[in-house]
């Protein structure tokens, strides 16, 4: 008998949907501010989904819209997807034990194609010519609209609005024998950015873009791979870290051992520059090299090139934290908590909807009025994407007292849309595409505003500047040099997108 989805559990995690769609259709609009996902998988443990749960819950700040587990018991696959977060769905024991086996992966998500419904929910499954195959991603595939209807003209039947169903597709469709070539030649159609993990009877199989844009990294527990997409979830388990999967490499994880191969022409590596400023935890290590300590060294760049006369330096919790250490220690000013965060609330800049994002904001910080009333702050944060945090926040800082108000951001404006599997919004949205500097610090209230520089954020990751030429990092959000074709968009997309910034700054 062939692999197959236990149909039992299929039904429950139907059910899931049936309540929480409706829930996040009052909730959210269009618009929906997609960030990140992250992939964890684990071959040959016992209780495999447990490890996968608490994996998945250090990788939590990459998704939080929905999370899912699949696992393989030697004889069939087991799902398990719901909306809403790790714990909660995966922290119950009946749900760890709906997924027996020693194989297993999982996935947080936060949307980039397909809304967030529990179709796009993953890890997709599919029964393939050569049995069960489950596909978990990180990235954004940017031709995959493109690929869609030609697959659809040819007779797919697709059972999801994600981009990420289209590799499965692929891989159903491609003349090759074995399921690895089928996979590869997958592969090299797509375009974009995709750190994979996938399940299937013959070994787990993991695999990052040639330009390496998402991370994913190779760990053990004990005598047993693990595939994640941070080192802090390799912390959560006990395991070791071993290294990056590198770009363009794919390791296969059975019980003979693990194999890799480079199946893709060599190209240079393009990671993704914003996963060192926001993405990643800052204790996780990208390379060899810590979050934390570039974090720090960004705002150590920062004060070097913004330096500021005041009081104290405030970081905007939560990620703004290592970068205004950093400032505080260079520019020998004392390092203060002026915004207390609740720690109850998530990362407002992954909430979907307007509504949701601006109501978490006023949740999640509040001024500490006793230590800046009549004072001079130089405030840190790691962005500005539409500006709704800084206006919020300065306005909340001026109430309580503060004399002045100095941002300093740990990042170049960002100006570009990514399509890699951040929804940085479209350019329309971003307040540095449609306003100068100026324009910036008088639209959010700061007395000043300054950004560190392309080359001092370069610095910091360790470079001796941006290669202009051969950019070291996907950059794309700063500069707009993107690292790919963008196939879906084309010109018209393109041209759209151009249209309706000028007639946002029309109206600004
Ligand atoms: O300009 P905006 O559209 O407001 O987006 C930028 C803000 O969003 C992020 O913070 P967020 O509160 O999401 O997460 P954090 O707690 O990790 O800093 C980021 O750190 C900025 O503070
Ligand atoms: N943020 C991500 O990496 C999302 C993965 C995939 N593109 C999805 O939308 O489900
Ligand atoms: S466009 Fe920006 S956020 Fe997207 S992958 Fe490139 S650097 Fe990262
Ligand atoms: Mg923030």
């Amino acid at each position: 008998m062939s692999p197959s989805l236990s149909s039992e559990l299929f039904s429950d995690s139907i059910s899931t949907l049936t309540t929480t769609t409706e829930s996040l259709d009052n909730g959210a609009s269009d618009d929906t501010l997609h960030e990140e996902c992250g992939v964890f998988g684990i071959w040959g443990a016992d209780t495999a989904a447990a490890v996968v749960a608490l994996g998945l819950h250090a990788l939590q700040h990459r998704g939080q819209e929905a999370a899912g587990i699949t696992s393989w018991d030697g004889k069939n696959f087991h799902s398990r997807r719901a909306v809403g977060h790790v714990a909660g769905n995966f922290d119950r024991d009946d749900a760890i034990r709906s997924l027996p086996g020693s194989c297993a992966i999982g996935h947080v998500r936060y949307a980039t194609t397909g809304a967030s419904t529990l179709c796009n929910v993953q890890p997709l499954y599919a029964e393939l010519v050569s049995g069960g195959f489950a596909i978990a991603h990180n990235g954004n595939i940017s031709n995959a609209e493109t690929l869609r209807h030609q697959l659809v003209r040819h007779g797919s039947i697709f059972q999801s609005t994600s981009d990420t169903e289209t590799i499965i597709h692929l891989v159903a469709t491609s003349s090759y024998r074995s399921l690895l070539d089928r996979f590869i030649d997958a592969l090299k159609q797509v375009e974009g950015a995709y750190s994979l993990v996938c399940l299937t009877p013959e070994g787990m199989i993991a695999c990052r873009d040639p330009l390496g844009i998402r991370p994913l990294v190779l760990g053990k527990v004990g005598e047993t791979f693990v595939v994640a997409s941070e080192t802090v979830a390799l912390d959560i388990i006990g395991g070791t870290y071993i290294r990056q999967v590198e770009p363009g490499e794919l390791i296969i994880i059975s019980e003979k051992g693990l194999q890799s191969i480079h199946p893709f022409k060599k190209q240079k590596p393009r990671p993704c520059i914003f996963e060192h400023v926001y993405f990643s935890r800052p204790d996780s290590l990208i390379g060899s090299t810590s979050v934390y300590s570039v974090r720090k060294s960004i705002g150590i760049e920062l004060a070097r090139e913004n330096p500021v006369d005041a009081d104290m330096v405030i970081p905007v919790p939560d990620s703004g934290t290592p970068a205004a250490i950093g400032y505080a220690q260079q520019s020998s000013l004392p390092f203060e908590l002026g915004i207390i965060r609740s720690h109850y609330v998530g990362r407002t800049f992954i909430q979907p909807g307007d509504q949701v994002r601006h109501l978490g904001v006023k949740l999640k910080h509040n001024a500490n009025r006793a230590l800046i009333k009549g004072k001079k702050l130089v405030l840190v944060d790691d962005s500005i994407v539409r500006g709704t945090t800084s206006v919020k926040i300065i306005r909340m800082l001026r109430d309580a007292g503060a004399k002045e108000i100095h941002l300093r951001i740990a990042s170049p404006p960002t100006r570009h849309s990514c399509f890699y599997g951040v929804d940085t919004p479209e350019r329309a949205k971003l307040l540095a595409a449609k306003m100068t500097v100026e324009q910036m610090a008088e639209y959010i209230g700061a007395d000043s505003l300054a950004f560190i520089s392309m080359d001092g954020l370069y610095r910091a990751v360790g470079e001796e500047a941006r290669n202009d030429a051969q950019p070291q990092y996907c950059d794309a959000c700063f500069t707009g040099a993107y690292p790919t074709p963008l196939t879906d968009l084309g010109e018209l997309g393109a041209s759209e997108q151009l249209v309706r910034l000028s007639e946002q700054v029309a109206i600004a």
